[in-house]
């Protein structure tokens, strides 16, 4: 069975003040059985982990290459030496604003990999390929144009938000979520056998504390990434609380 897996991402939001909050959730009662994830902005990595306890710190983003000419970009080595052990690859925000495709996104998969840093590899529809009836087509070949061969359920964990449900307060029906974890997780086994069944699978897209239990319940879906919910402690303990509960 796959670990469960909490997972923040604060995006493009916080200063130093705001690590009080992770200061709050890493001081609290963090339940048993659950991994804990957050994932500041880069600024603040090398503080949040100082802070972290066992919260895990992980970055949005990593370069594909180790160093060089790209400036404003950061590899992934230099994330791990900030402190983080987790980076998150191929949000459909840096789809949408970076131009990635899933070459770019396996290839930064890659060497966050090399890097010994988990890749939180992401992949969703748009509203307008759902309505199409595409979902499962275009989040299998997202799939696989994005994971790299030879992952580990330890280096790699897959998260499925759907482009229509971030930030938007909709959510896809609890069918609609199961339909779509439980072929990725057979396109999964079918391509990685035991890693595949064992890697973590996220839903994320407005997971709030009033449906994470609901989501939780689920089948093929092992924890959430979190956007808007993860920057207050009093948002991500509950949802935290229900993974460790589900
Ligand atoms: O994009 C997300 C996490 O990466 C989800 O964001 P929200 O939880 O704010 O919808």
């Amino acid at each position: 069975m796959a670990r469960k897996l909490a997972a923040g991402n604060w995006k493009m939001n916080g200063t130093g003040e705001h690590l009080a909050e992770l200061e709050n959730l890493a001081q609290g009662d963090l339940p048993e059985g659950v991994d804990v994830l957050i994932c500041p902005p880069a600024t603040l990595i090398s503080r949040a982990a100082d802070r972290a306890g066992d919260i895990a710190i992980g970055g949005q983003d990593c370069h594909a290459k180790t160093s060089g000419a790209h400036t404003g970009d950061l590899s992934a080595d230099m994330l791990r030496d900030a402190g983080a052990t987790y980076v998150i690859l191929g949000h459909s925000e840096r789809r949408a604003d970076h131009g990635e495709g899933d070459a770019d996104v396996r290839a930064k998969t890659e060497a966050a990999q090399a890097a010994g840093l988990v890749a939180v590899v992401c992949i969703g529809e748009t509203l307008e390929e759902r309505e199409a009836g595409t979902t499962l087509e275009v989040v299998g070949a997202q799939l696989a144009g994005s994971v790299p061969d030879g992952v580990t359920a330890e280096n790699t964990v897959v998260a499925y938000e759907p482009v229509w449900a971030i930030g938007t307060g909709k959510v896809p029906t609890l069918d609609q979520i199961a339909e779509v974890h439980d072929a990725l997780r057979a396109d999964l086994v079918a391509r990685f056998g035991a890693a595949g069944k064992d890697l973590p699978l996220l839903y994320g897209g407005s997971v709030k504390p009033g449906n994470a239990a609901e989501i939780f319940g689920v089948s093929n879906v092992d924890g959430a990434l979190v956007g808007g919910a993860s920057l207050k402690a009093a948002d991500f303990g509950p949802i935290i609380a229900a993974l460790a509960a589900s």
